[in-house]
């Protein structure tokens, strides 16, 4: 059809005219194109608008759903109704009348076909649609109801695919059958017709007498649309908890298939170190009832509550110790443990160190200074961080699991644009490019990211600033400030202290600026404060392949006298430190970044951090919790 701007022709329908719900009498794209042309008129020929509406009109898409909205309409006003409501029997009679004629090739071939399983089924999924049977057939109630109603109770289950949702077991002083427990949200506590404590009397009209739970089971599992079970009521139904829904981030991993004491393994509830976990239960003091909100099950499970935890901590499903150890080093690195972090290479080379100022990014770009970038700074974090995580990978776990909760409870937090910014934590192996993405970060945008100023115990040179550079402090000083949590982090480099200290992010955060370190992940706890609600952010190095292609060109910080470029040993224990670092501390991370393409990286950190300004995040519930340390 070719369209012009020369107002209507000789059709006169309007669209309004056209009652689409009482039958269509001409059809829709008919009729918009009426109306198009009507517009046509209105809009004294105006083309460029009336292409646009052609074209619209004329796309695949839009006829496609105009096709669909009409063949909807005539289905629903044709209503079809079937011919026979049940179709089986007639293939039955069809197939009765066959056999009696069975010389002919044909006929055979027909009654072979009618009698194909699929065509039966075919058929069969007819008929129940003809007689809108869609409910399921309930066995009939026994005659011998009791009157007395609540003396006797009968449940009929209808199984679906999904587990029944209960557990039982033998009362240990009346020998009888129980519901030891119903698991919130399963087909049983959906039915609001089972609870624990009932007695278990009889399954699908057998009595359950002298029988093993293991038997019980059994029967169950072989009655296959519904299950009737016959029980007398718990006296005292235990009230519904009416505690708060309480969410926690667990600090372990846990699998039922390994935990000997679970006592229904299909009922446990698989998680991970740093799953969200929504309790819904808390009745038994052994075993919780929780929903994993972070694989979105929708049925709850049992876990260990707290304290079977806390007992359990030393057995064998304990798939990984917890990696944070109060025993860590708080203690300043003697020179002697300096000195052994050191590679024989390096020593010898020592007398041709760089100074700290030749560095390659020193903080100085384009008259902007940016404080935490310069070479001895970052040389001490990162020999704290190889000896910590070494120290916490040899250090048994006991110390810190009887000390502390193996279920952190948490709350969704979303800072609100009158609170302070959360600090921004970046966190990543040696050479993954933390410093280069903070760094690009803050340059990005230097009115609203800063980086903290370090305090040193170093003198300073001619042409730094106290408070630019570093703040220059004695070293009783720095060990006071040590001694008092005064810092977040710090370490030692050639006998020199180098920290950075609460007091200096502080000053960033009150000026309503956003706060970018890094850390090593031994340092963490120190930050997670309800001052500062850090958000972490792991880096993560891409594959090995794609590191010798991203950083054939990158130079590694060293003592050297020249930054060298990666050698083939970097990037593997580069993939391996971050491997540990997951292992270890990834249930405190927010967010992971794997940093392969270095603008795409800067990028994604961008949003990263402005997600976590802007929305909510599950944060531990101390942090909001007015009445709790944090
Ligand atoms: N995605 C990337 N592609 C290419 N080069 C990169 C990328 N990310 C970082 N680099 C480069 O890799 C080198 C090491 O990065 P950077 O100094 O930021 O590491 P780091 O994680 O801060 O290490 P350290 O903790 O030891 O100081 C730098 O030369 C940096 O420019």
């Amino acid at each position: 059809m070719s369209w012009t701007a020369s107002g209507p022709r000789t059709r006169t329908h309007g669209f309004n005219q056209v009652h689409l719900t009482r039958g269509l009498s001409i059809d829709l794209s008919t009729c918009l194109e009426i109306e198009v042309e009507k517009l046509a008129f209105s809009l004294d020929g105006n083309r460029i608008i009336m292409d646009v509406l052609h074209g619209l009109l004329n796309t695949r898409w839009l006829q496609s759903l105009l096709k669909v909205y009409e063949s909807l309409h005539q289905y629903l006003r044709k209503r079809p109704q079937p011919v026979l409501p049940q179709a089986s029997v007639l293939c039955r009679e069809v197939t009765e009348m066959l056999r009696e004629t069975t010389r002919s090739m044909d006929f055979r071939e027909l009654r072979w076909l009618l009698g194909k399983p699929d065509f039966q089924a075919l058929l069969s999924a007819h008929d129940t649609v003809a007689q809108k049977d869609y409910d399921p057939i309930l066995p009939p109630l026994p005659d011998d109801i009791p009157e007395d109603e609540e003396a006797l109770r009968i449940v009929c289950l209808v199984k679906n695919k999904h587990p029944l949702g209960a557990t039982i077991k033998r009362h240990e002083v009346t020998g009888s059958i129980v519901i030891a427990r119903v698991i919130r949200g399963g087909l049983a506590d959906r039915s609001g017709l089972l609870f624990a404590g009932d007695q278990l009397v009889e399954v699908n009209g057998i009595p359950v007498t002298g029988l093993e739970p293991e038997q019980i089971i059994q029967l169950m599992g072989k009655s296959e649309a519904s299950v009737m079970f016959k029980l007398i009521p718990v006296s005292h139904r235990p009230r519904s908890s009416s505690q708060n829904t309480l969410y926690v981030r667990p600090l372990i991993d846990y699998c039922p298939q390994y935990d000997p004491a679970i006592p229904c393994v299909e009922a446990g509830l698989t998680f991970r170190r740093g799953d969200i976990l929504q309790i819904v239960d808390q009745n038994d003091t052994l075993w919780w009832q929780a929903k994993n909100i972070t694989t979105s099950s929708k049925c709850a499970g049992l876990i260990p509550s707290n304290n079977q935890l806390k007992r359990k901590q030393r057995e064998f499903w304990w798939s990984h110790s917890f990696p944070l150890h109060t025993c860590n080093k708080s203690t300043l690195l003697s020179p002697v443990e300096e000195e052994e972090d050191m590679t024989i290479a390096e020593k010898l080379v020592e007398t041709e160190e760089l100074r700290e100022e030749d560095a390659e990014f020193n903080g100085h770009n384009q008259g902007l200074y940016i404080p935490g970038f310069r070479r001895s700074m970052r040389l001490c974090r990162r020999k704290s961080k190889s000896s910590q995580l070494r120290s916490s990978t040899r250090c048994p776990s006991s110390c810190y699991t009887s000390t502390v909760s193996p279920y952190e409870e948490v709350m969704r937090y979303q800072r609100s644009p009158t609170d302070r910014h959360r600090l921004i934590v970046l966190v990543g192996p040696s050479g993954v490019g933390v410093n280069e993405l903070r760094r690009r970060l803050i340059e990005s945008d230097p009115d609203l990211f800063q980086s903290p100023v370090p305090h040193t115990t170093r003198p300073p040179n001619s042409y730094e600033e106290d408070g630019r550079e570093y703040y220059f402090v004695s070293k009783e000083t720095f060990e006071a400030m040590a001694l008092s949590h005064r810092f977040l982090d710090y370490g030692q480099y050639k006998g020199h202290l180098y920290g950075t200290s609460r007091e200096a992010v502080r000053l960033i955060l009150d000026l309503g600026l956003i706060c970018v370190i890094d850390l090593e992940p031994q340092r963490i706890p120190e930050a997670r404060t309800k001052e500062l609600k850090p958000f972490i952010i792991f880096i993560k190095p891409p594959s090995i392949r794609r590191l010798q292609q991203t950083r054939a060109k990158s130079r590694i910080i060293t003592d050297y006298y020249v930054n060298r470029s990666f050698k083939e040993e970097d990037l593997q224990e580069m993939e391996d430190v971050s491997e540990k670092m997951l292992d270890y501390f990834g249930h405190l991370f927010d967010c992971v970044i794997v940093n392969d393409e270095l603008p795409d990286t800067h990028t994604q950190l961008l949003c990263a951090v402005k997600r976590a300004q802007s929305e909510p995040h599950w944060v531990p519930a101390a942090w909001l919790n007015s009445d709790m340390n944090a």
